[in-house]
């Protein structure tokens, strides 16, 4: 049986063209994207659904709630599977908080371009073609949301942009690619973690992310609680350290008590109480900071959002992070 795939357009340089004088890349009419259609058609009964048409800077945690109610929707009133095209800016920060909320069996697959449609060696039309693949697979189902981009399958929860121009962009670092597709066949390599579903919700609560810099202090911190922010993820050094200056507006906020969260800036290994020093991690567990681990600091800030709607209490939240 032809299974039925619809593919949401939200914006991104798979719905762009190349001005030939300017040189410059910029939206054009999403329609131009039902080009596909007939090659889409060849996989799979495909619709497509013009939801947004942004640059994926442009989109904000609201944005994504918008587009998680239109999957759900489709998947609810019996899609076999969704496709959703975005900017690959913020496209890991899209799929993730799509994975966060959506429970269902069938694929949600994101996927994009590196290069608009009319530049040489565009790779949008191969990456809808693959995703649509994905999507109609039987192995893709109750994975939850995968992103499916220069034939290799991604995890919502472990794919980040690791280049700002090459179509190899999208990379799993420290376990590579959950699936892989070629012109014959679609493997998957590897089962994905299970982690729990949030609540259908939009997120209510801003959470600033913090990247720990040599010699940072506790300005922004500080800048963070007069804005009055739900919660801070701090995007540590090495294991999970800070230096000692941020220790006096951390403490301020925790006492609020404002949730913190750390991550490591480093994209391998995990956070934990190793360091004794001022500022290490040892003091940060006893101060009561949440260490996540296996997800960087704009997913952490996703799953921060979306947690800060169900609950304020600190075990509450730290047992979301455990996964
Ligand atoms: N390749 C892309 O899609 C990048 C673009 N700036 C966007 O995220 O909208």
């Amino acid at each position: 049986m032809n299974k039925k795939v619809i593919v949401i357009t939200t914006g991104g340089t798979i719905a762009m063209s190349q001005n030939l004088e300017s040189q410059g890349v910029k939206l054009q009419d999403p329609l131009a994207l039902q080009s596909a259609l007939p090659l889409l058609n060849q996989y799979a009964h495909v619709e497509m659904d013009h939801l947004f048409n942004m640059p994926s800077p442009h989109i904000t945690p609201f944005h994504m709630f918008q587009i998680a109610e239109r999957v759900k929707n489709h998947l609810d009133r019996g899609a076999d599977g969704v496709v959703v095209t975005h900017g690959t800016d913020t496209l890991e920060e899209t799929a993730y908080f799509l994975h966060l909320v959506l429970d269902h069996e069938q694929p949600v697959i994101v996927t994009g371009a590196m290069r608009s449609s009319n530049e040489l060696g565009a790779d949008g039309p191969v990456n809808m073609v693959n995703s649509v693949r994905v999507a109609a697979h039987e192995q893709a189902q109750g994975r939850g949301v995968l992103v499916v981009f220069n034939d290799e399958i991604h995890t919502a929860r472990d794919v980040t942009k690791t280049h700002t121009s090459n179509v190899a962009t999208f990379q799993s670092p420290g376990l590579g690619p959950v699936g892989l597709v070629t012109k014959k066949e679609i493997r998957f390599l590897r089962n994905s973690v299970k982690e729990p579903r949030f609540s259908f919700k939009p997120p209510e609560h801003e959470v600033a992310l913090i990247k720990v810099v040599a010699g940072l202090d506790d300005s922004l911190i500080t800048w963070a609680m007069d804005r009055r922010i739900g919660g801070i993820v701090l995007e540590g050094l090495g294991q999970g350290n800070i230096p000692p200056a941020m220790l006096p507006g951390l403490k301020k906020a925790l006492a609020k008590p404002i949730p913190v969260v750390l991550v490591s800036r480093c994209f391998n290994g995990f956070v934990q109480d190793t360091y004794e020093y001022e500022g290490g991690g040892k003091q940060l567990k006893e101060l009561g900071l949440i260490f996540s681990n296996g997800i960087n600091g704009q997913k952490a800030r996703i799953k921060l959002m979306l947690a800060l709607s169900m609950t304020q209490d600190a075990t509450e939240l730290q047992n979301y992070f455990q996964f």
